[in-house]
């Protein structure tokens, strides 16, 4: 079963990924927002053609960006459904040349995410999926396979972390995580695409006890939910997604849902 939208914003996302490459290991103009990170012409770019595109695709439903986020508490507090949108994620990654960035659409409903697509613009990779759908891996248009998540490593634990962001809890996490699981592999990766190797089955944890906002993580969300994995606070609940004043996230552990080790990292993280 998948969902009526997911065709259309797999299009928008592709197009919204093409639209940054012009940008992509050329001379382009980074400007500083407010809180400091890089926004290139290339988030514009997507976030337009996001932004154009969903308006077309579902009139009545409102668009949150990470691009234009300033939108009163009491005017999303009245959204039940509404998109949220990280139009370049890892946007560090793209002004390093890196391939690790993403453009991501969430739909949300009711504070849960409906389904996400996430978007690989270096090589045309799409993942998607959401809770009760699945979850797919397409490299372009045309193409798909389901993808799931593993639940018995069979060459050893892998943990996902950022390249860029981590914390002195985090770090006292992993070291934890190796004394229970013996020395893990690490595969650091920058923005959402550290859920989406989850997703895929060729990680086991991605703990992030550093920030990360709502859209950062929505769409990604959806896919490792689709694929059997879980996103949950350091209370063992789900992240949502309902209205706040912050669009900071809390702390979170991305792992299979049914993992056996689940309820002994969570109490674990939480003592850190
Ligand atoms: N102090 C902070 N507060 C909020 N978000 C932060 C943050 N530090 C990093 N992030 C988020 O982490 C994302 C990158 O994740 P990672 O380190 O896993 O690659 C960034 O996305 P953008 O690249 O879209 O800005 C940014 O939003
Ligand atoms: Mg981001």
């Amino acid at each position: 079963m998948s969902h009526p939208h997911i065709p259309r914003v797999i299009e928008l996302v592709r197009a919204a990924g093409a639209a940054t490459l012009p940008y992509w290991r050329s001379d382009l103009a980074v400007t500083e927002k407010a809180d400091a990170s890089p926004v290139t012409a290339a988030d514009l770019a997507a976030h337009h053609i996001l932004l154009d595109g969903l308006r077309a695709l579902a009139p009545d439903v409102p668009v949150l960006s990470e691009e234009a986020a300033d939108i009163p508490l009491a005017e999303r507090a009245a959204w039940t459904r509404w998109w949220l949108v990280d139009p370049l994620d890892g946007t560090k990654e793209f002004i390093a040349g890196s391939e690790e960035f993403t453009v991501n659409v969430a739909l949300i409903e009711r504070g849960r995410v409906v389904f996400g697509v996430v978007g690989i613009p270096a090589n045309g990779r799409c993942y998607y999926g959401g809770a009760g759908l699945g979850a797919w891996r397409s490299e372009a248009p045309g193409d798909e396979r389901p993808i799931n998540v593993r639940l018995a490593p069979a060459q050893g634990f892998t943990l996902v972390a950022s390249k860029r962001h981590s914390s002195p809890a985090q770090e006292r996490l992993l070291g934890e995580l190796v004394a229970r699981f013996g020395e893990p592999a690490l595969a650091n990766i920058g923005s959402s695409l550290k859920f989406c190797l989850l997703a895929e089955g060729n990680a086991d944890c991605y703990p992030r006890l550093a920030p990360t906002s709502q859209w950062d993580t929505a769409a990604a969300q959806g896919v490792l939910e689709g694929a059997g994995g879980a996103v949950l606070n350091l209370a063992g609940e789900v992240l949502t997604y309902e209205a706040r004043e912050s669009f900071l996230n809390p702390s979170f552990l991305a792992l299979p849902a049914a993992a056996e080790w689940r309820g002994e990292l969570i109490e674990l993280a939480r003592t850190l």
